[in-house]
């Protein structure tokens, strides 16, 4: 569910009245998504998706996010492309909230993610970092490493009724990882999506009925950071069966098309197996974070955080980058 803010009929007409968008045709809430509200509207010009951005994006970031979706979009990467306002401006405000009306892409996200999705999104998922690399404005990771001890701490006081003895097997995951973790200028550096899950990944049938990459959505929690940390997001969120084992037929064909378009340096595939745990507890964190803190009856679907706990218990494992695909 991700309505948090009711717009009216009439405040939206007012809205729209500053685009260049002719009128509006018909417009409906839509129930996926955790952290924004999103409206699909119909105007006279086409579908667009309106979102007005609630209390978990700070204001002051948007133009960074709405610019790196612009700077994107014009290189050709299929991402939502913020429509600007007859007076040029394309962040308003509408029921209160910051808001802004981006295009609509087409396709369906995979409900269930097949080895052929795996390659189109390693492709698109280089085409990003190369489109991104004279994109300047730096925007670090506010859930980088430097988040995950604080975010521990606050889990703390209920981590372990989650499972018992979790947060003491988090300590020293933790601790190991950035132990190990690359130091600053070890590994290239640019614009990172750090979200790239399924349900922010678009396909439509290419030739031959083979899946093609439509569009990627969902660029809040972009930032600046390390490529090969991206890559790690997906091997955690796209290459695991439903029954916890790593698909690692599913990881090579990402990560081979990957390579086609930006191959990795060797201290990159060397740090593979720890970005891999690193992106393994940041989700887990947040999730576990989310798990105890979300009062009961939040109309917000919480995310299972032992899913990453799994993962990240079989990076840990991991022998090598070989294991991993490379
Ligand atoms: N540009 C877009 N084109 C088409 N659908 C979109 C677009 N942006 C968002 N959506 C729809 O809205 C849903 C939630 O968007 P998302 O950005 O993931 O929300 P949240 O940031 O709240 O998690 C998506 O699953 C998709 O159905
Ligand atoms: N991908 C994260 C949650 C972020 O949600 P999104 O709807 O904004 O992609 C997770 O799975 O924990």
């Amino acid at each position: 569910m991700a309505v948090y803010t009711e717009v009216t009929d009439e405040a939206l007409r007012a809205f729209l009245a500053a685009y260049p968008l002719g009128a509006l045709r018909a417009f409906r809430g839509i129930a996926e998504g955790v952290e924004n509200s999103n409206y699909a509207l119909q105007t006279e010009a086409g579908d667009f998706i309106l979102t007005l951005y609630e209390k978990r994006v700070d204001p002051r970031e948007l133009p960074w996010f709405l610019g790196l979706m612009e700077h994107l979009a014009a290189r050709g990467i299929d991402c939502p492309l913020p429509v600007k306002a007859r007076d040029g401006q394309a962040l308003r405000t509408l029921a209160g909230r910051p808001a802004a009306i981006c295009t609509f892409l087409a396709g369906v996200w995979p409900r269930r993610v097949r080895p052929e999705h795996c390659a189109p999104l390693g492709a698109a998922l280089a085409r990003l970092h190369l489109a991104g690399a004279d994109f300047h404005e730096v925007r670090p990771n506010g859930l980088g490493p430097a988040a995950w001890g604080p975010l521990l701490d606050r889990c703390r006081p209920g981590g372990d009724a989650v499972q018992p003895g979790l947060v003491a097997e988090l300590d020293g995951a933790l601790a190991g990882i950035l132990a190990t973790w690359p130091v600053p200028g070890a590994l290239p550096t640019g614009q990172i999506h750090a979200d790239l899950f399924p349900d922010n990944v678009f396909f439509l049938d290419g030739p031959e009925g083979k899946p093609r990459v439509s569009g990627l959505i969902d660029f809040y929690f972009a930032c600046t950071d390390l490529l090969a940390y991206d890559i790690a997001v997906c091997l955690n969120a796209w290459c695991f069966e439903p029954d916890g084992s790593y698909n690692v037929t599913k990881a090579h064909a990402l990560l081979s098309a990957y390579q086609r378009l930006r191959p990795l340096s060797e201290a990159e595939r060397k740090a593979l197996p720890v970005l891999c745990r690193g992106a393994s507890i940041r989700f887990l964190l947040t999730r576990l974070y989310d798990w105890t803190a979300t009062p009961a009856g939040a109309l917000v679907t919480r995310k299972d955080p032992l899913e990453y706990l799994r993962k990240l218990r079989f990076f840990a494992r991991a022998e090598g980058p070989a294991s991993l695909g490379l």
